[in-house]
């Protein structure tokens, strides 16, 4: 059935990225940051790019984040991030898809030795695009206030990105260190982190087009306070909404 191709399908992934599992998570536990480079290979990267090209050219990508323009100028605001999300049952987009499944893989069985948390859910995909001009992405924390959600994974799609000509760099000041992260948002490069206090983060302004698809991993026992604390409040944002079941898969022993 396609229940069993499913579960073959997702198992095959377990085992393919079981070994790179232990080291992001010796790497998360001991850091709480952790980049993949070269994560699914130039092919599937290119293939990855193409569909969310795709989307764009679709101009299904909404503004994120509306940033004011420079004070001198009148208020008009230069767009942040555009973003749109899928959940990669979308038509054409199958390698998105497959992306997400390759981070749910290497996720759940990091998870499995996390014994802080349980992560059974994780958001849809952002898919973010910074349009270049000089847009940026202000320091802030991705969860400051436990709404559930514990790692965060975002899968970059630059080619030849260079900072120096580029901008874009990704700033990484993990709390309580005086150690800032510099990653570069280069093409196939996967990074987690954690998405609470521990991470405070910006972007620096891009001078290039830059794409990112970012997901988002629920802890079971702080979403679920979480939902208890909104339930009252109708507060909910959409990301707090929406959550994808994360599909168990019986241990490739
Ligand atoms: O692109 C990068 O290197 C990271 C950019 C980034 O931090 N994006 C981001 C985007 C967000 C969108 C909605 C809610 C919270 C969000 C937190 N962070
Ligand atoms: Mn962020």
């Amino acid at each position: 059935s396609v229940k069993e191709t499913k579960e073959q399908y997702l198992s095959i992934l377990y085992s393919r990225f079981q070994e790179l599992a232990c080291y992001v998570f010796e790497c998360l536990t001991k850091y709480g940051i952790c980049a993949i480079d070269k994560f699914l290979g130039e092919a599937t990267g290119q293939e990855i790019l193409r569909e969310v090209l795709q989307l764009r050219a679709a101009g299904i990508m909404r503004q994120g984040q509306l940033v004011q323009g420079p004070s001198s100028s009148s208020n008009k605001y230069i767009r942040g991030d555009m973003i749109t999300w899928v959940d990669g049952s979308e038509p054409r987009a199958e390698n998105i898809q497959y992306l997400i499944s390759c981070m749910d893989a290497v996720v759940v069985q990091c998870a499995s030795k996390l014994n802080a948390y349980i992560i059974n859910e994780r958001t849809k995909a952002m898919v973010a695009c910074y349009p270049g001009n000089q847009t940026k992405y202000v320091r802030h924390v991705d969860n400051p206030n436990g709404d559930g959600r514990c790692i965060t994974c975002i899968y970059y799609l630059n080619k030849n990105w260079d900072v120096k000509q580029h901008g874009g760099l990704l700033r990484i000041y993990p709390e309580g260190s005086d150690q800032v992260a510099n990653i570069e948002p280069k093409f196939d490069r996967l990074l987690f982190f954690w998405s609470d206090r521990r991470n405070p983060h910006e972007v620096e302004p891009a001078f290039m087009e830059r794409f990112a698809i970012t997901v988002w991993y629920y802890d079971a026992e702080e979403r679920a306070e979480a939902l208890r604390r909104y339930k009252a409040e109708s507060d909910l944002t959409s990301l707090k909404k929406q959550a994808v079941p994360l599909k168990k898969v019986m241990k490739s022993d």
